[in-house]
This record gives structure tokens, C-alpha cells and sequence, in this order.
């Protein structure tokens, strides 16, 4: 395959889905720029691509806001992965990651892994605010004297528990159709996360591109040709921060 047509062929498709203001445009900000930026609300949608060795994976960023809802299912076509994001600080983004973004998910591969994203732990936990995780100034020195800094912020109360998280991961599998014992276990998909310090975002993302790895090969193997068309986001529109990394 030539290429030019290649680059513009992901083989594999993510979205990421969640309440508006979860900061998933953020988690991919980190991820993509290793930079954590002022954001405004997601419009519709936006996508990255992320070369992954050989393989090219769309990352789909989409609209919390319910506006726009109806282009959910549209985004999650025939997705691998699908990152259902909830804020650590907020019990109602948990809920609706149940009453409104799974049905969106129908549209997924049948196969679709899904990872469970409680964001923004640096506010309430004292591991994830720092040290910057993935640091933007490269190497720090080795003799760092460690003393006890006071957190930047105020930490705020965690009104979600990991055990919530792996609850409902277990509602996603259930509501799919899926035997528990026979799918990916909770522990390794229910991930809590800092789009501000960067912890575990890359630990997040690399997790899933290795997982939808069979997904390519099977494509690959099938000799399917892409189920993503990247001329699609003509239609749609993109956040102030662009995309396309
Ligand atoms: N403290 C902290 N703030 C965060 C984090 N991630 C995002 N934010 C902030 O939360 C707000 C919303 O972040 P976005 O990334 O725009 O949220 P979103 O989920 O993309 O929102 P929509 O596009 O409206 O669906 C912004 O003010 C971010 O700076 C985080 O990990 N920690
Ligand atoms: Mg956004």
C-alpha cells in the first residue's frame, strides 16, 4: 500500500466518551503533547493520530455536553476501545457514564475493550499530584533532596472509590453481554488518572494500544480495509485546540 494512503488509514479507532468537563480533552492533550493546557468545551468532535510502531491509531475525542449527544454513536463506529471517563471529584459523572454515553457504545466492535477513567486525581490524592509524572523539562537531576511540599491545591473530597469504578466496569461487561471471567479483569482496566501531573496517562493509552494490537492483526490478516475514514471529520467540527496530533 502506498504510503500517503496508509498515514491516512488508521487501523484501529479509540474514543474516548464522558460527561463534559471530565477532561478528556485533556487526558489526550498530555498524551499527544505532554503538556497540560487551558482547554474550552469540546464542539462535536476531534480526532488524534498516534503512530503506534508500525500501526496508526485514531484517538476520537468527543462532546461531553448533551447538545451533542446524537453524534455519539456516529463516533463510536466500529470502535476497538472505548475510554468512558468520569472526574474523581464528581459522583454524577460516574452515573452518567451508565445512564448516557454506554448505549453509545452499541456502534463498537463487537470485541470493543472498554477502560474505565476516573480523572483528576491529583485533586484529591497526594500521589498523583506530583511530581510531574512525565516531566515537560526532561531528565531531573538524580540528587534531588526530598522535602515535604504542601500540595498546590486544597485536596478536595474523592466522592468516587476505585470499588465504584470496578462496579460498574462490571455493569459495562454485563450490559454488553459479556462473561466476566472471560474478558480483561477490572484491576487493569479501571485506571485513575492526572491529565494536570500526567500520572498514568501514558500507562492508560499504551495499555489499550496494546490490547487492540489482535484487533489489527485480524483486520490486517482479514484483509479489511480500514473501517475509519478520515476525510469523515470534514463534517465535523474541532475544539479551539485543534487535533489531528
Ligand atoms: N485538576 C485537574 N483539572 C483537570 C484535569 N483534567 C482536566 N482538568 C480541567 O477540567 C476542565 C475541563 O477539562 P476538558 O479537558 O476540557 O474536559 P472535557 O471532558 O474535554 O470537556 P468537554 O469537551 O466539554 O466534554 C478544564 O478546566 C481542565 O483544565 C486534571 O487531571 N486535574
Ligand atoms: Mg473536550
Amino acid at each position: 500500500m502506498p504510503q500517503a494512503t496508509r498515514t491516512k488509514k488508521p487501523d484501529v479507532k479509540v474514543v474516548i466518551l464522558g460527561d463534559m468537563n471530565v477532561g478528556k480533552t485533556s487526558l489526550l492533550h498530555r498524551y499527544t503533547e505532554r503538556k497540560f493546557k487551558d482547554t474550552i468545551s469540546t464542539v462535536g468532535g476531534a480526532f488524534f493520530l498516534k503512530q503506534w510502531g508500525p500501526y496508526n491509531i485514531s484517538i476520537w475525542d468527543t462532546a461531553g455536553r448533551e447538545q451533542f449527544h446524537g453524534l455519539g454513536s456516529m463516533y463510536c463506529r466500529g470502535a476497538a476501545a472505548v475510554i468512558l471517563t468520569y472526574d474523581v471529584t464528581n459522583w454524577q459523572s460516574l452515573a452518567e457514564l451508565e445512564n448516557r454515553f454506554l448505549s453509545l457504545t452499541d456502534t463498537a466492535n463487537t470485541d470493543c475493550i472498554f477502560a474505565i477513567v476516573g480523572n483528576k486525581a491529583d485533586l484529591t490524592d497526594t500521589l498523583a499530584q506530583g511530581p510531574d509524572t512525565e516531566s515537560e523539562q526532561g531528565d531531573k537531576p538524580q540528587s534531588v533532596v526530598m522535602c515535604p511540599t504542601p500540595p498546590a491545591t486544597p485536596l478536595q473530597h474523592k466522592q468516587v472509590s476505585r470499588e465504584d469504578a470496578v462496579a460498574l466496569y462490571g455493569r459495562v461487561l454485563r450490559y454488553k453481554g459479556l462473561e466476566e471471567k472471560a474478558c480483561l479483569p477490572a484491576e487493569r482496566m479501571c485506571f485513575e488518572t492526572s491529565a494536570k501531573t500526567g500520572y498514568n496517562v501514558d500507562v492508560l493509552f499504551e495499555t489499550l494500544f496494546d490490547l487492540v494490537l489482535p484487533s489489527i492483526l485480524k483486520k490486517r490478516s482479514e484483509g479489511e480495509s480500514s473501517t475509519v475514514d478520515l476525510e469523515m471529520p470534514m463534517e465535523v467540527k474541532r475544539t479551539k485546540a485543534g487535533c489531528c496530533a
